[in-house]
Parts: C-alpha cells; sequence; structure tokens
C-alpha cells in the first residue's frame, strides 16, 4: 500500500496527528444557505441524492467555506431500499415515509436485479468527486447498516420504540433474518461499487445500535458490520472501514474488537477517558463532540471542543461531531469551530 499524504488516511491507518484532521457528520446540509438553494433548484431530497451534478455541488460546498480533510458522499441511507424497489420518499417535515415490508408478499416484491442501474447517478457523483476535490482531502463513501435501514423499511418512517422492526425480529424471526441476508448482499454490492468509482474509505452508520440487548446486537449489529468488514478488506484490500453503533454504550467495546472497524465513531455520550482506554488502542476514533455546542457556538462550544481534543488527540484521531450538524447550526460557529481544531497544538 502506498503511503498516503492525505491526514484523513494516515490517522486512520493508525497514525497520531497534531491537529487531528477533522470533518463533520451532515457537513453539508440545510444549516448552509448555499445548499438550500441548490435543493431547491434539483427538487426533491431524492432529485438532489439522484442528480450527480448537484449532488456533487453540495458535498463541495462545505469544503470551500471550512476546509475538511474529508468529503462525504452526499446521499442518503435510504437510497438503498429505492434500489431494491420499495416506495421511498422525504416528506417535507416529516422524514422519510416508506411502504412499509411486513410480510414474506413483501419481501418478494424486492430484488438486487436493478441495484445497479438505479444507483448508478450515486457512483457517478462518487467519480466527479474523486476528480474535483482538493489534493489533500480524502473522499468517504458510506451506507446505512443493515440493521437501521431495517427499522426504516419495516417501521415504514422513523420510530421512538421500533415496535414492528423488533416486532418481526423476534416474532417473525425466519422473514427478519431474510430481509437482513438481502440487505447484507445490496450493501456490500453497493459499497464495492463506490470504491470502485473513487471512494478512498468507508463509513457504516448504525443510528440505531443502541436499541437492540446484547445478543440480538451481537447478531444483527456485530454480525452484518463483520461481514461487510470483512467483504471489504477481502475485495478491496486498504480501503478502511469506520463504523458507527450509535448509543452502543458499553457494547462499543465488543463492536470494535469483534467487526475489526479501522475506526469508530463516537456519540456524544460515550465517556473520553474510557474511549481512549478502551477503544483507542484498538483503533482510531473518530468524535464526539456534541452537535447542539455548535448551535449554541461561543465559550461553550469552545470549552467542548478542547475537552474532545485533551482526551483523544494524544492517540489516532479524527475530530468530528457525535451525530450530524443540525439545520439551526450558525455557518460562522462551524468556522470557528474549524479555526480552533486547525489551530490545536497539543
Ligand atoms: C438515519 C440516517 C438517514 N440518513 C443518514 C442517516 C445516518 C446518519 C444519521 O443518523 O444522521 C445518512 C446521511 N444523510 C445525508 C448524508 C449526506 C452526507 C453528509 O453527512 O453531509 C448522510 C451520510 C443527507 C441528508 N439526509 C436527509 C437530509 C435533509 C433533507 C433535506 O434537505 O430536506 C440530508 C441533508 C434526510 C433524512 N435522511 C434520513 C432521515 C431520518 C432524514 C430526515 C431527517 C432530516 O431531515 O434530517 C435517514
Amino acid at each position: 500500500m502506498p503511503h498516503s499524504t492525505k491526514p484523513f488516511l494516515r490517522a486512520l491507518a493508525g497514525e497520531t496527528l497534531t491537529p487531528p484532521p477533522f470533518w463533520l457528520m451532515r457537513q453539508a446540509g440545510r444549516y448552509l444557505p448555499e445548499y438550500r438553494a441548490t435543493r431547491a433548484e434539483a427538487g426533491s431530497f431524492l432529485d438532489l441524492c439522484y442528480n450527480p451534478d448537484f449532488a456533487t455541488e453540495v458535498t463541495l460546498q462545505p469544503l470551500r467555506r471550512y476546509g475538511f480533510d474529508a468529503a462525504i458522499l452526499f446521499s442518503d441511507i435510504l437510497v438503498v431500499p429505492d434500489a431494491l424497489g420499495q416506495q421511498v420518499a422525504f416528506k417535507e417535515g416529516e422524514g422519510p415515509v416508506l411502504t412499509p415490508i411486513r410480510s414474506a408478499g413483501d419481501l418478494d416484491g424486492l430484488s438486487l436485479s436493478g441495484l445497479h442501474d438505479h444507483l448508478a447517478p450515486v457512483y457517478k457523483t462518487v467519480a466527479n468527486l474523486s476528480k474535483a476535490i482538493p489534493a489533500t482531502t480524502a473522499l468517504i463513501g458510506f451506507a446505512g447498516a443493515p440493521w437501521t435501514v431495517a427499522t426504516y423499511m419495516i417501521e415504514g418512517s422513523g420510530s421512538k420504540d421500533f415496535a414492528k422492526a423488533k416486532g418481526m425480529m423476534f416474532g417473525q424471526a425466519e422473514l427478519f433474518a431474510r430481509l437482513m441476508a438481502l440487505l447484507i448482499q445490496a450493501t456490500g454490492d453497493y459499497l464495492i461499487r463506490q470504491i470502485d468509482n473513487g471512494a478512498e474509505a468507508i463509513q457504516i452508520f448504525d443510528t440505531w445500535a443502541g436499541a437492540l440487548p446484547e445478543d440480538q446486537f451481537e447478531r444483527w449489529v456485530i454480525g452484518p458490520t463483520r461481514s461487510l468488514v470483512e467483504r471489504i478488506r477481502a475485495e478491496r484490500p486498504g480501503i478502511p472501514v469506520i463504523g458507527f453503533p450509535r448509543q452502543a454504550g458499553y457494547l462499543y467495546k465488543r463492536y470494535v474488537t469483534e467487526t475489526k472497524v479501522s475506526g469508530v465513531s463516537l456519540d456524544p455520550s460515550v465517556p473520553l477517558d474510557w474511549a481512549a482506554a478502551e477503544l483507542q488502542t484498538k483503533c482510531t476514533v473518530q468524535g464526539n463532540l456534541d452537535p447542539l455546542l455548535v448551535v449554541a457556538g461561543g465559550e461553550a462550544m469552545d470549552a467542548g471542543i478542547d475537552r474532545v481534543l485533551r482526551a483523544l488527540g494524544k492517540g489516532p484521531f479524527i475530530f468530528n461531531l457525535g451525530h450530524g450538524i443540525t439545520p439551526p447550526t450558525p455557518p460562522d460557529n462551524v468556522a470557528r469551530l474549524a479555526e480552533r481544531v486547525k489551530g490545536w497544538k497539543g
């Protein structure tokens, strides 16, 4: 493997860098006026995801302002169910709405056969970006983890308690296992294609990992992620994978050990000293400033940034938030954050 000169990739390979490389989850989005303008031009949110010119443009917008060390492909985790043939829409002010999968008949309606044709515009965006980003910026491809994507597919929307998704997991175990097998296959195929079009690292978002008890966490969070990591390592060696088992608490440790991810993204609830001792000794850590501190800004934000840097900056580390930037975030606060991280002297 040639030694990378990109700080983000060096950190993922285990180097400690001062200052650490940084990017922010949801760095492209509604908090930026230029995003809102492109989004209005594109039409619906999915029209934006499937238009390579517009999707490339919104990916680049935050890089121009803040000089992040990584660009993340602009798309969504729910393009995979859409590509499998499920009806997916994003309703203004409501979030995602899907025709739910609740029976074997519903599942029979989904198929891998049109996956790559449907996702071709996303691959084109990745290819565009790999030419358009600055030479020291790394390009991250991503997908939702099978469990998190399955929650939306089964519930038909966001959920607070995952009653229907867990209902299927516990009560229709065979059907749930079939859906997960389909998602593991589709997600792997999708990520390999992103890599072939220029993605240099992969992040797997398991936003709802924290909803599962330990035995189901082991089977449906750790298991599918481990098989995706193993497949990428076998078929595209050298491409690092970051996992984000959000709100997994103490189970972060088993997740890291058993999936063998190259990096782990920490949500804001993960204690910093524990992460340094128990996780950063095993892989690169990424995180974990509370996104609401960036809405507040000022000295509260500065103190939060410094706490994270002091605790995690002495080992392999990528500065990030603990979850995505929220729409009310003032862009000037992000500029202040960027200056503070770039000015860190250890
Ligand atoms: C659970 C999840 C989704 N999508 C995603 C996750 C996992 C990460 C997380 O937990 O945030 C991942 C995602 N979604 C988006 C990105 C783009 C890249 C980036 O981080 O800049 C990424 C990596 C764009 C988006 N995805 C969405 C937007 C807002 C859509 C708009 O412009 O109206 C963006 C910029 C929509 C979306 N997409 C999703 C929901 C629930 C919603 C509605 C809620 C909301 O509006 O924030 C599903």
